[in-house]
């Protein structure tokens, strides 16, 4: 039974990152973006989703940082968000909250929590103890696969050089009712590119949003919309756990990002659960923690806290 509240993670990240008053609790370092998006009409098979009709709807969205640090490095080991609150034409939203990291940091709220209270900075040193955090890793092996990602993979050279990932199963359904769950995944038309070592190692400062504005004045950033489909067995809650290589892939559209910039992503809330009709989550545990942590950073920036 999951004992972790919302209101912990919040305020295990203030103890992690400090406070930083009407900034995102979560990601708190981002760009705005806005764009389009086009569903993929063969989706039908699996999807009777008015997402997926082949009309253009207008985006808005959002890349990050991961964590409350509203200066984090460029060159960090961290994944990095995108997130996306697509209006279609009938007034319903859909959205995405991905990271470039292809397996989530625990298996449930109560791991992960605990993860981000080893963290936590040792009073009198003012860092983080490694030996309580790898003491942590090894009682929690769940814990393990996306930093072993992180410390193997090179930063993201730019915002939209890398993949982004789903990570929870959502289900589908199409017109005679059959359900299928996916895990959905962005992969960039433009191709995957980390940063040099030497990138790595004097890094830019603030490249980032600079990055992403040139590439957008030579046309619009896209990215393709994959739905990878659930066979028997395949672990549905745990977002720690990747799927087999070998899993079936479908088309599920394009994202095209033409802006940057601006407040218009600043007072959305981009709650992984806002979904489209025919789109509807999956129990895993930590999407639907994800609900009420956000609502509780929104509520607070929203009001200078
Ligand atoms: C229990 C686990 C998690 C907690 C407690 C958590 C917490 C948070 C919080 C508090 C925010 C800031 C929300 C706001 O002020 O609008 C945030 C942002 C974000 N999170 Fe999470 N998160 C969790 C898991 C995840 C997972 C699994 C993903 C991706 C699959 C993810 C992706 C993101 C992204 C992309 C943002 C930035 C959204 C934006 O740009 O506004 N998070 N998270």
């Amino acid at each position: 039974a999951t004992i972790a509240t919302p209101d912990q993670f919040i305020s295990t990240f203030a103890k992690i990152f400090g406070e930083h008053k009407g900034e995102r609790k979560g990601h708190a370092k981002g760009v705005c973006v806005s764009g389009e998006f086009q569903g993929d009409k063969t989706l039908a098979t699996y999807s009777d989703s008015p997402l997926f009709s082949g009309d253009v709807f207008p985006l808005t969205g959002r890349f990050s940082m991961a964590g409350g640090n509203p200066n984090a490095a460029e060159n960090s080991r961290s994944p990095r968000g995108f997130a996306a609150q697509i209006k279609l034409g009938n007034g319903e939203l859909q959205h995405f909250s991905l990271l470039s990291t292809p397996v989530f940091g625990a298996k449930d709220p109560d791991s992960f929590l605990g993860l981000l209270q080893a963290t936590i900075p040792d009073a009198t040193t003012g860092k983080p103890d490694p030996a309580k955090i790898a003491a942590y890793r090894k009682a929690h092996p769940d814990t393990q696969p996306q930093a072993d990602f992180l410390a193997k993979t090179a930063p993201p050279a730019s915002y939209g050089s890398t993949p982004y990932f789903g990570l929870h199963s959502f289900y589908l359904k199409n017109a005679s009712g059959q359900q299928q769950a996916v895990r959905w995944q962005l992969t960039p038309v433009d191709g995957s590119k980390g940063l040099t070592a030497s990138e790595i190692a004097a890094p830019p400062k603030d490249f980032l949003v600079q990055r992403l504005a040139e590439r957008l004045a030579q046309g619009a950033l896209k990215f393709k919309l994959e739905l990878v489909l659930a066979e028997a067995g395949y672990p549905l809650l745990d977002p720690s756990q990747a799927w087999p290589v070998s899993s079936k892939v479908v088309a599920g559209g394009e994202f095209r990002i033409t802006q940057s910039g601006g407040d218009l992503c600043k007072n959305i809330n981009f709650d992984p659960n806002v979904l489209a009709s025919g789109i509807t989550p999956s129990a895993d545990p930590i999407l639907l923690m994800r609900s009420g942590a956000y609502a509780i950073s929104f509520g607070k920036r929203l009001s200078g806290q």
